[in-house]
């Protein structure tokens, strides 16, 4: 569905993408996750045709990005772009005449639109009287108006609560569910877990590794993660070192990466003799992918 090959940006002498590769399979949602300032919006706006590349290639269901490919794209950015004295039908009406729908299939697809993000019983209220996620909403439909092929949504959850964050994703997997390809960025891990089929890390402008959560999972070689809480960390450590277990900070937790499977029985036997408070297991998630793959790429 899209596809991009080796795409560079300079903002005046600073390289903000080099050499970008990624591609996302049609029907999926995709992942792109980054710390502040890796590129993602840069490259967000390249796909969108509201910024040039330097260098590098990008299709769009094999058509090269142009003012063709904008109509087949929706785009959520960060920052709502609503009218807050329009009602959410003017806003969607409005958005609508942008992409030159015509006054029948306008009015059809502002209905169908306001309903599938829940809000058409909000038609008639203006945006400033709307809650914060019911706005997220409506900047999704905004995106979603024209029955685009490929939605971009940029940080879609970012600074609302939990409710607020379970009906966008919900919207989200309706759109997958409706044949729609997705392309999310997030700084929540445990987002692009829940919700997306292949994700991709970017850092500095690259894409340091690619793939669906399974194959990202082996480049961490471990099958689970033991969390410890000691106050003989040193001696923790020097064990789990006898017994090949590669040992980690996750923020000031002490963990190890378990190469194989053991009972709770067969790891506090491990560390025998070590006054252990607390011990965890936990799957191998994102976020240690992440931390891992990202920590040894400057
Ligand atoms: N118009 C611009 N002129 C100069 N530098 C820019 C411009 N826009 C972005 N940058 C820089 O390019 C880099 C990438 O920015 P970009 O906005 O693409 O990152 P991001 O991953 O979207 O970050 P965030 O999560 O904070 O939105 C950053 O270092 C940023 O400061």
């Amino acid at each position: 569905m899209l596809k991009i090959k080796n795409l560079n940006k300079y903002y005046g002498q600073r390289k903000v993408l080099q050499n970008l590769n990624l591609h996302i399979n049609a029907g999926e949602i995709y992942g792109l996750l980054g710390a502040n300032g890796a590129g993602k919006t840069t490259t967000i706006n390249i796909i969108c045709n509201l910024l040039k590349a330097d260098s590098g290639n990008i299709t769009i269901n094999n058509q090269s990005v142009s003012e063709a490919t904008k109509k087949i794209i929706g785009i959520a950015p960060q920052e709502n772009l609503l009218y807050k004295t329009l009602t959410c039908e003017e806003n969607l009406k409005f958005f609508a005449d942008i992409y030159g729908l015509d006054r029948e299939t306008r009015q059809k697809q502002v209905k169908e639109t306001l309903a599938a993000v829940n809000l058409l019983d909000r038609a008639k209220s203006p945006v400033e009287t709307l809650s914060g996620g019911m706005r997220r909403r409506l900047n999704i439909a905004v995106a979603l108006v024209h029955q685009p092929k490929l939605v971009i949504l940029d940080e879609p959850t970012t600074g609302l609560d939990i409710e607020g964050r379970y009906e966008i994703w919900e919207l989200i997997r309706q759109l997958k569910n409706q044949g729609i390809t997705v392309l999310l960025t997030t700084h929540l891990l445990d987002e692009a877990e829940r919700l997306c089929q292949r994700i991709g890390i970017l850092k500095n402008g690259r894409i340091l590794a690619e793939g669906s959560l399974a194959e990202l999972r082996t480049l961490i070689p471990a099958q689970e993660i033991v969390a410890l809480q000691t106050t003989q960390e040193e001696q923790a450590i020097a064990r789990a070192k006898e017994y090949g277990f590669t040992h980690r900070r996750y923020g000031n937790e002490l963990a190890f990466w378990l190469p194989e499977h053991l009972e709770l029985k067969e790891i506090i036997a491990r560390f025998e003799g070590i006054a252990i408070d607390s011990i965890a297991r936990q799957p191998v998630r994102l976020e240690h992918i992440y931390l891992e793959i990202t920590q040894n790429n400057s």
